[in-house]
């Protein structure tokens, strides 16, 4: 720490505290200091856990000079001040921050331990068991535990290669026990604090001396994949033969050595024991995705046996023709049998492509309600009285497009159930209130949002799904909307016929045609309202520049051009294109900007926010910009600020939170889901190959409603509608499907059809190729259950719950992963 430069002193204030991530700023009275630095006072900023005004600390780190701050400190290190001479500890430890020791005892204390003295209480506080009384004692050990503890805790772990945001994260959950449970188990970290990995916690296994075949080691890694697996493939289980290689690659490159892989298979047995993996055959779930499906079904299974209307149809058909009368739209029968079948069963799931009419059934359905149940619409009458209908969407963007487009007030799903960030699985939820719940771009819910949801609804509450199921899945885990529309109990309609369409609207027949998978031969023609340039991914800046600029002349609001590209990465990717466009659309010519990571932040900017904050009231996919820069000088933070409007809602955030912003001249496809853009360019080209789906394609398409500009190379255009959008890997339909191993269930369940399913032939198709599908997943199941791989073993003891023993895997016929396939490894139920 010495050779640092240190400042010891009194903690003058304390400007700035996030509580989040231990960020701090403080003012420091210096005592002491070996830096060549003039002033009685310095700011100290950094990750720093709880300080205590009028505490004397000693920093360590670098300075740097902040332009208009001035020289600060920035820590990479600190502890509490303790004083060394004997006679200042006998002072420290007699004073009034320990009642109960006297000069006497401190003396003896002193005497005791007369080197590293703090240090040696902390570890043997025993041995001053003759000096002070057991209650004397535990409050005076506890006191200098909890002045010298933190920092003493925090070093070690530093020591351990963590860094600072860790460190505190795990202090956070562990506090005076951390050292003792790392020193136990470091592999603990990767299960129970969130943000350290199985390379951190190997790393620190490592330096304690733990093999590299240790139990604990490889049930790590095995947690470790089980954990990020669902976040990078969207699937809600992993399947055991993909687990059982994953944590071999990780377990054999973080040390270099060949792992046996039945020693690692062994352990996925007795995670399954001890309730950390949950298992469905080979199909092994992370906990909060299990119970977050398994909690989906159940509420599902109560939200749609629930009585439908009492209301005759051809009373609600009679209703459905005033409507119709006074919104002057005449209906087709598949939009009626939608908006009846809304009506008749309390949940009801709606989907359909752009122009479909999904919002002209959301407003006729409320007008239908609202007059069938007699509710006043207007807004205005109700004053301090809950509105009975609820509308709400995943994203800001899309709630707020709800809200103009029924002229009823929308919020976020985040809002409604009362959630403030994203880690929607542990964070508890407020139950809905009010009488029917609309919600929009379904097909953005994740699983665990999905199961936060429908627990919230009470039983009282009708409900309808609206969304797009051909459009990308949620970001996060599951693809609970396209789940839904194929379980055969939820009442569903598919609109398909499209009703935006005239020689002027091509976009939407486009978006139709990438949808079922073929690309026109107009498609690079030039029409109305779209037009398609050919080049390769070196030109897409130059080009997506020319166009840019040509909008700007031609006096259009550069912030209704939208860029939406499927990578990050590269020439043609989201952060060289934002960087083109800033400086188009936002030089920095005489003015400041703030630099964060590779971004410069200036005011005038287009800003995108990357998460769900509900405290802001800004949510992920919402779109702003940047008002002003306010420099650290000026702010009560002592960091600087940007401040921006998110389409009138003012948002300031210090630098610790500019990670939630981004720019947003260009973003992600995936980002834009909710949103629409009377412009969109389109660059497509073979470099990203990897991404290329036709949902992708089809969800970015599906954004634009004036103008569409297509760029980039055919043949990736023609890559991107070939390849149909994998399926994520689930378990909710097999959920809703009877016990497994129990035909007869199967046969003997009542399953409604909905009044609408009856209208639609087509939609009786689809169901049926959908039971048809099922009926062979079942088949399936009950054959693996004959073809298991253990079937010529006669002993019948060495299947133990349903799952694979150390037996099996000791008796040498078995490698786990030679030879064999999903499914087969395994015992089924
Ligand atoms: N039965 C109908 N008769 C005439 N026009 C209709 C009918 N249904 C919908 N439309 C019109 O078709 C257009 C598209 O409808 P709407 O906006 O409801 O579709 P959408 O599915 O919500 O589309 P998007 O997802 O693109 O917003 C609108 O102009 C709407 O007025």
């Amino acid at each position: 720490m010495n050779d640092k430069i240190y400042f010891t002193g009194e903690i003058a204030a304390i400007f700035f505290s996030n509580s989040s991530n231990f960020y701090k700023v403080l003012l420091l009275e210096i005592d002491d200091t070996n830096a060549d630095y003039e002033d009685s006072e310095i700011v100290v900023t950094g990750t720093i856990g709880e300080v205590i005004e009028g505490d004397h600390y000693t920093f360590s780190g670098s300075l740097t000079t902040h332009p208009k701050y001035g020289e600060q400190l920035a820590v990479d290190s600190y502890e509490k001040a303790v004083p060394t001479s004997s006679s200042g500890l006998i002072k420290y430890f007699s004073s009034d921050k320990f009642p109960g020791v006297g000069k006497k005892t401190a003396e003896k204390i002193v005497q005791r331990f007369p080197v590293n003295t703090v240090d040696n209480l902390l570890e043997h506080p025993e041995e001053i068991s003759d000096l002070l009384t057991p209650t004397k004692r535990n409050s005076f050990i506890k006191k200098i535990r909890e002045n010298h503890g933190m920092e003493k805790i925090l070093s070690q772990l530093a020591e351990f290669g963590l860094t600072s945001k860790q460190t505190f994260q795990i202090y956070e959950i562990y506090k005076d026990e951390t050292l003792e449970k790392i020193k136990g188990n470091p592999y603990l970290l990767v299960e129970e604090v969130k943000g350290v990995g199985f390379k951190t916690a190997d790393n620190i296994a490592q330096t304690l001396g733990i093999e590299a075949d240790s139990p604990e080691r490889f049930k790590a890694a095995l947690m470790h994949v089980l954990n990020t697996q669902p976040l990078e493939t969207g699937d809600t289980y992993i399947e055991a033969k993909a687990l059982l290689e994953g944590a071999i690659d990780l377990l054999e490159n973080a040390r270099h050595i060949e792992i046996i892989p039945t020693e690692v298979a062994v352990e996925i047995n007795h995670l399954i024991d001890d309730g950390k993996i949950q298992s469905e055959g080979t199909k092994l779930f992370e906990n909060s995705l299990f119970f977050a499906e398994e909690g989906i079904k159940n509420s599902l299974n109560a939200l749609i046996n629930r009585r439908g209307t009492d209301f005759k149809e051809e009373k609600l058909l009679e209703e459905l023709t005033q409507v119709e009368r006074d919104l002057e739209i005449a209906y087709d029968d598949l939009q009626r049998a939608a908006i009846i079948g809304a009506m008749k069963n309390q949940f009801f799931v709606l989907t359909g492509g752009p122009g479909t009419g999904k919002t002209t059934i959301i407003n006729g359905f409320i007008e239908l309600y609202a007059r069938v149940y007699k509710i006043d619409l207007n807004i205005h009458h109700y004053n301090d009285d809950l509105f009975p209908i609820l509308l709400a969407a995943p994203t800001g963007r899309a709630s707020r497009r709800m809200n103009e487009l029924t002229g009823l007030p929308a919020a976020t799903l985040h809002r409604h159930l009362g959630l403030n960030t994203d880690d929607t699985f542990d964070e508890a939820s407020n139950d809905l209130s009010g009488s029917l719940l609309i919600v929009d771009e379904f097909s953005m819910v994740d699983t665990w949002l999905a199961n936060k949801l429908f627990q919230a609804i009470p039983g009282s509450m009708k409900v309808l799904l609206v969304g797009d199921s051909d459009q990308l899945p949620s970001v996060g885990p599951g693809q609970v909307f396209a789940d839904l529309l194929r379980i055969p109990q939820i009442p569903s309609v598919r609109l398909n016929k499209i009703f935006r369409q005239d020689e002027n609207s091509t976009i939407t027949s486009l978006a139709h045609a990438i949808k079922d998978g073929h690309l026109p031969s107009d498609f690079t023609a030039r029409k109305a309202d779209r037009s398609y340039f050919e080049t390769n991914a070196q030109f897409v800046p130059q080009l997506i520049s020319q166009i840019a600029g040509a909008w700007q002349k031609k006096g259009n609001n550069p912030f209704e051009l939208q860029v939406l590209a499927p990578m990050y990465k590269g020439q043609a990717g989201i952060n060289n294109l934002n960087l083109l466009l800033q400086n188009l659309f936002n030089p920095l010519e005489d003015r400041n900007e703030f630099k964060f990571n590779d971004i410069q932040f200036r005011e005038g900017d287009k800003v995108l926010h990357l998460v769900n904050d509900a405290q802001a009231n800004v949510f992920n996919g919402d779109l702003g910009i940047i008002s002003e820069l306010v420099g650290a000088k000026y702010t009560d933070s002592k960091q600087d600020e940007i401040i921006m409007d998110f389409d009138g809602q003012e948002v300031t955030y210090p630098r610790a939170e500019w990670y939630k912003i981004t720019l947003a001249f260009a973003m992600s496809i995936h980002k834009s889901q909710g949103s629409e853009f009377s412009t969109v360019i389109v660059p497509m080209v073979t470099n990203y190959s990897r991404m290329l789906e036709r949902n992708l394609l089809y969800t970015a398409i599906t954004r634009a409603k004036q103008s569409l500009i297509l760029l980039g190379e055919k043949r990736a255009f023609a890559q991107a509608v070939a390849k149909e959008g994998s399926n994520r890997k689930t378990f909710l339909i097999e959920r809703f499907e009877v016990t497994r191993g129990n035909p007869q269930d199967l046969k003997g369940n009542e399953v409604k059809i909905p009044l609408a399913t009856k209208v639609d032939e087509s939609n009786i198709e689809n169901k049926k190729t959908v039971n048809h599908e099922q009926s062979q997943l079942n088949q399936e199941s009950v054959s693996h259950q004959e073809i298991s791989l253990f079937e010529d073993s006669s002993d019948s003891s060495l299947i133990q719950n349903n799952i694979l023993t150390e037996q099996m895997i000791n008796s040498g016929d078995f490698d786990p992963l030679i030879g064999l396939n999903e499914g087969d490894f395994l015992i089924f139920n």
